[in-house]
């Protein structure tokens, strides 16, 4: 992170800490004083032109805008960048924003020598090691469901593609073949849905499938309120069995790589369909092209895939090429204006509130830390302080800040890690050198940064 913004134990050099009145930001806006409550003072980073931040794989304008507004220089990608050169772009960046693509593996993140958080611009966040970026005191943000209302929507219609054959009559009329069936076609009022994973994307689906007349059974890992007249099954091979179109909604974990197999495929119905629009990691490829050319399934729609290619235009293959009734898309669940838009302005937000303010409600490897705003005095100063999970740190903290005023202090832990904030008021800018060098050198230390 930058000047102000310590790593690894680096103490960093007093200016940097304290810069003298002239060099901070500028005045910051002051918050209304409803019956005369408190100034309230808006952190921002020393010099918010160090700040450089990647974005890759066309992260939405909204998101680009945000962030240069606040003064960081933004790098942008269109595509997602091969191994070598991430491994040297990353080397040097504090913030990166990714989508699906990108995978930030233990390889990558060690070769990113300031990196202090990484905005997944999308739901998925399987493409980071995120206990590695935990244990290297970065934080990961991502949207958990600005996209889930155009997935489920491509989804509905899906299931009315499938069940009608359209993709395959849309191929031969291209081909000046004109085929008029009605055999196997149907209507989907009344058919069955299952929806494994009962989440943001598998609800909302569920509440739609129904307006369309459609009977919804699910399957989770856990129990959850069944929507209108859904029902969770017990499992999943009982919803399997008993449904006319399985869509896919889990994330992916160990538990879903391979979740669905040639065991699986055959459980199904005769005739029915297999929607993944989750991970292409849930579904053996291998066994679905057989289900589907063995006309064991009446078709299936694709939207994931175990190996995607990293950019438009390149050459994509799969097994599934050329199977009867099969519809394959290029991971465009999530792939809609108002989506986009909507995970630029959160996940932006989300990144600027960590690298300015220190929150980190809403990280998905991170213990969730806010504080109320701190007080608008030139001499106070918010800690942030990520550290190994282990007993006895709040007592050397103590003892750092036992000759300060502490006006507020907070701190969470999530597995290894453990993340304390707390503001301090009336330090001089030596005091604030010497609480930085202190508690940036505990043994426990993983990042500590100062704010003001
Ligand atoms: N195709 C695309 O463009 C998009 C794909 N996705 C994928 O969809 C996935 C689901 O998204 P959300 O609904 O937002 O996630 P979510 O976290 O809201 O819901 C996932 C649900 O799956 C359940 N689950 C986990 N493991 C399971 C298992 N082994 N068996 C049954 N249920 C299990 C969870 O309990 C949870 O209820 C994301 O993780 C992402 O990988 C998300 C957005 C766009
Ligand atoms: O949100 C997700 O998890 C998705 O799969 C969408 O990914 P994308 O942003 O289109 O690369």
């Amino acid at each position: 992170m930058p000047s102000n913004v310590g790593t690894s134990g680096q103490a960093q050099p007093a200016t940097s800490l304290a810069p003298p009145t002239e060099q901070r930001p500028p005045q910051r806006e002051r918050q209304g004083s409803f019956g005369g409550s408190p100034r309230v003072k808006h952190l921002k980073p020393f010099n918010t032109a160090n700040i450089k931040i990647l974005l890759l794989e066309n992260v939405n304008e909204t998101a680009v805008k945000a962030l240069r507004d606040q003064g960081y220089q933004v790098e942008t990608h269109a595509k997602a960048l091969s191994e070598d050169v991430l491994i040297e772009k990353i080397r040097d960046i504090h913030c990166i924003g990714i989508r699906s693509k990108t995978k930030l593996t233990k390889k990558i993140l060690d070769a990113a020598e300031k990196l202090g958080v990484i905005g997944c611009f999308c739901i998925g966040t399987n493409q980071v090691d995120l206990e590695y970026a935990s244990q290297k005191g970065i934080a990961v943000f991502n949207s958990p469901f600005s996209n889930s209302r155009s997935v489920a929507e491509l989804v509905i219609a899906e299931i009315v593609l499938l069940s009608r054959q359209l993709g395959d009559r849309n191929i031969e009329m291209h081909q000046g073949i004109w085929s008029k069936v009605s055999a196997n076609c149907y209507e989907i009022r009344g058919k069955t849905l299952g929806i494994v994973g009962y989440g943001h994307i598998g609800s909302q689906l569920s509440v739609l499938a129904e307006s369309m007349g459609m009977r919804v059974r699910f399957h989770d890992v856990v129990p959850l309120m069944p929507l209108g007249t859904s029902k969770q099954v017990g499992s999943l091979h009982e919803l399997l069995e008993i449904s006319d179109f399985v869509s896919l909604h889990v994330p992916e974990t160990e538990e879903t790589k391979n979740m669905i197999g040639e065991h699986e495929l055959n459980k199904m119905k005769q005739g029915s369909y297999l929607i993944n629009a989750s991970r292409g990691t849930v579904v053996q490829i291998p066994a679905l092209a057989k289900a589907l050319r063995s006309g064991h399934l009446g078709g299936a729609a694709v939207d994931v895939f175990p190996k995607e290619p990293a950019a438009n235009g390149k050459f994509f293959e799969s097994e599934l090429i050329g199977c009867p009734n099969t519809l394959l898309t290029p991971h465009i669940g999530g792939s809609t204006e108002e989506a986009q838009s909507m995970i630029g302005i959160e996940v932006s937000q989300a990144l600027i509130k960590f690298i300015n303010n220190g929150t980190s409600i809403g990280a998905v490897n991170f213990p969730e830390v806010d504080l109320r705003a701190i007080r608008d005095e030139e001499n106070s100063i918010r800690l942030c302080y990520t550290h190994a999970n282990v007993p006895g740190v709040l007592r050397q903290i103590t003892d750092i800040l036992s000759e300060h005023n502490v006006d507020k202090q907070f701190s969470d832990s999530k597995g290894k890690i453990a993340y304390l904030m707390a503001d301090i008021s009336d330090v001089t800018p030596e005091q604030i050198q010497d609480i930085y060098h202190r508690v940036s050198n505990t043994p426990t230390n993983i990042v500590t940064r100062v704010l003001y």
